[in-house]
């Protein structure tokens, strides 16, 4: 039967409404609203490079690196003044732009902040739960983050954060301190194989990061050793192929280009996420079996994951979803972080031996003949001030990026709504202004006489952990495994730096060393 010729006609109007409405939105999406903010942000006396469409300034920005790569792969000594090695674009739109500056990823304009002061004017202005997350991360990295706390915003954040944040108190965290001494001590003693059989030089970054790894499964999730293995591998390969496609992060459509790099890290994420799924469910169904038989959700409460299954009134208030997000989020947020603390850490004791006699000294003398634990590690002053000076040289975090929810006034500056916000921490910590003549130095006094700061010129210019509301939620586990580990490591082992060590800091998410760190170990008697 043929259909009416008015019916016809409507749908054919229909659909061509439709297909203009989407042109539309994707003009007024990528071109209009993009440029719209821009020249907000220009009217205001911020400048930048220039863009090209569609790529923004990738294409300068991937030429940079490329012929730093080249010229590193040729260096042989190492030196602490990385900046311009690591972000070669940053450095030079710096030096010709000040050190606020736009630039653009794709179609996306951001606002590049390394000036400590702009940025306290600027946090100050706005309340932590008003500061968003660019969208543009939000899609290009769920596979990794999901819906976790890092990505979310306004209330859904406040909620997370308050769910969480118990599970990070003193007393739990003590109950973690024993977990992370019999994990570390295992690589240890896989150490001490490698070394009697003949080898003595290790490769540590990937020793580091699989330790980690399994203290972060054990202590967050109450993971056996092969599940947490099986989910930190995923992740792994998911980081190795986000960092592959990141390179095009803003582009319209960038997923077609990069389909293939999109297609696994979504794979590699369903997998997680189903890992996680069924670790929850056993999680539900042995605290449904335990009230049965009177054990009270209380006594039940080990871990991070228990601690989320049931807030402080015993209710539910994260979805199984929400959940399985925020496994993801703090299994990669949790080791990789840590992981590379102790791992530059490592690779400067072996350089400064002078410090490393230091912290045996400390450990002697505060720790002595009592095993490790969670509590008395806290009197190792000076090794605080040796990962602050790491965190200073290496951050972990190299940057941090919000999205303005409301226009911010800072000075005589207006930074509309919208704009996507890029704070340098790996700049600022190499400023020669805000740190004097030895800021390229690894000098862990400087902590001595202001351990938060460093003696830096501004409040704002050393935030290792980042700032506001928005702070490292971990920043106190963080330390207690890297003061555990570091201990445990430096009273078995006297370590130097392989001949073969390549110093090549790269950033790929975090800082880490793009060729491994072999170190040359002794054992202690
Ligand atoms: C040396 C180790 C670590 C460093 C340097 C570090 C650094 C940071 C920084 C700079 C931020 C702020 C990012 C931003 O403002 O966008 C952050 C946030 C966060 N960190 Fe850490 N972190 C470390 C360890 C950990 C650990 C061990 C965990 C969990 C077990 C963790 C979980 C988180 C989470 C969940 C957030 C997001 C908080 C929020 O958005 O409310 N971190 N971290």
């Amino acid at each position: 039967m043929a259909l009416p010729t008015w019916f016809v006609r409507t749908v054919e109007l229909a659909l061509a409404i439709s297909f203009v409405l989407v042109v539309l939105k994707i003009v007024y999406s990528l071109w209009i609203w993009p440029n719209m903010v821009y020249k907000k942000l220009r009217r205001n006396g911020l400048i930048g490079p220039s863009p090209s469409f569609p790529l923004g300034n990738i294409k300068h920005m991937v030429a940079a690196k490329n012929k730093r790569a080249s010229a590193l792969s040729s260096c042989t000594t190492v030196s602490h003044d990385i900046y311009s090695k690591v972000v070669p674009h940053f450095a030079e739109w710096q030096e010709s732009h000040g050190k606020v500056f736009i630039y653009w990823l794709g179609t996306e304009p951001f606002l590049r902040i390394a000036d400590p002061e702009f940025l306290k004017q600027m946090a100050s202005a706005v309340l932590g739960n008003s500061w968003g997350k660019p969208d543009v991360f939000r899609i290009d990295r769920k596979a990794m983050f999901g819906n976790g706390i890092v990505m979310l915003e306004g209330d859904d954040w406040l909620r997370h954060r308050n769910v969480i944040t118990p599970a990070f108190s003193p007393a739990n965290l003590k109950a973690m301190g024993s977990l992370m001494v019999a994990s570390t001590n295992e690589m240890l003693d896989r150490w001490t194989s490698i070394i009697n059989s003949g080898s003595q030089e290790i490769e540590v970054e990937s020793e580091i990061i699989a330790t980690t790894g399994e203290i972060i499964a054990k202590t967050s999730f109450g993971m056996d050793y092969n599940n947490g293995k099986k989910v930190f591998h995923k992740l792994r390969t998911m980081q190795q192929v986000l960092f592959a496609s990141n390179r095009y992060v803003g582009v319209p459509f960038n997923n077609f280009f990069c389909y293939k790099e999109y297609c696994e890290a979504k794979r590699l994420g369903d997998e997680i996420d189903a890992l996680f799924l069924t670790i929850i469910k056993n999680k539900i169904k042995s605290r449904e079996a335990g009230a049965r038989v009177g054990i009270t959700n209380a006594r039940q409460e080990k871990n991070l994951l228990d601690l989320m299954l049931a807030d402080k009134d015993c209710r539910r208030t994260l979805t199984t979803v929400e959940l399985v997000d925020e496994c993801k989020t703090f299994f990669f947020a949790g080791f990789e972080t840590t992981a590379l603390a102790l791992i530059w850490t490592l690779m400067l004791l072996a350089m400064y031996p002078e410090w490393t006699n230091q912290l045996r000294e400390e450990i002697k003398q505060v720790i002595g003949d009592q095993v490790v634990d969670a509590t008395n590690i806290f009197g190792l002053k000076k090794m605080g001030w040796v990962m602050s000076e790491a965190l200073r040289l290496y951050p972990s975090a190299v940057n941090a990026q919000r999205q303005v929810r409301e226009d911010i006034r800072v000075g005589e500056v207006v930074i509309p709504k919208g704009t996507n916000i890029w704070i340098d921490m790996l700049s600022m910590n190499h400023d020669r202004g805000l740190w004097g003549d030895t800021v390229n130095e690894f000098r862990p006094e400087r902590f001595e006489a202001d351990s938060v700061h460093g003696g830096c010129l501004s409040k704002m210019g050393y935030v290792p952990f980042g700032i506001g509301g928005r702070m490292c939620i971990g920043r106190n586990l963080a330390i207690m495994e890297y003061k555990i580990v570091l201990t445990l490591i430096l009273t078995r082992f006297s370590f130097s730096l392989s001949p073969y060590y390549q110093h090549s800091p790269v950033h790929m998410l975090s800082l880490r060393p793009c060729k491994g760190l072999p170190l040359v170990f002794q054992p202690i008697n």
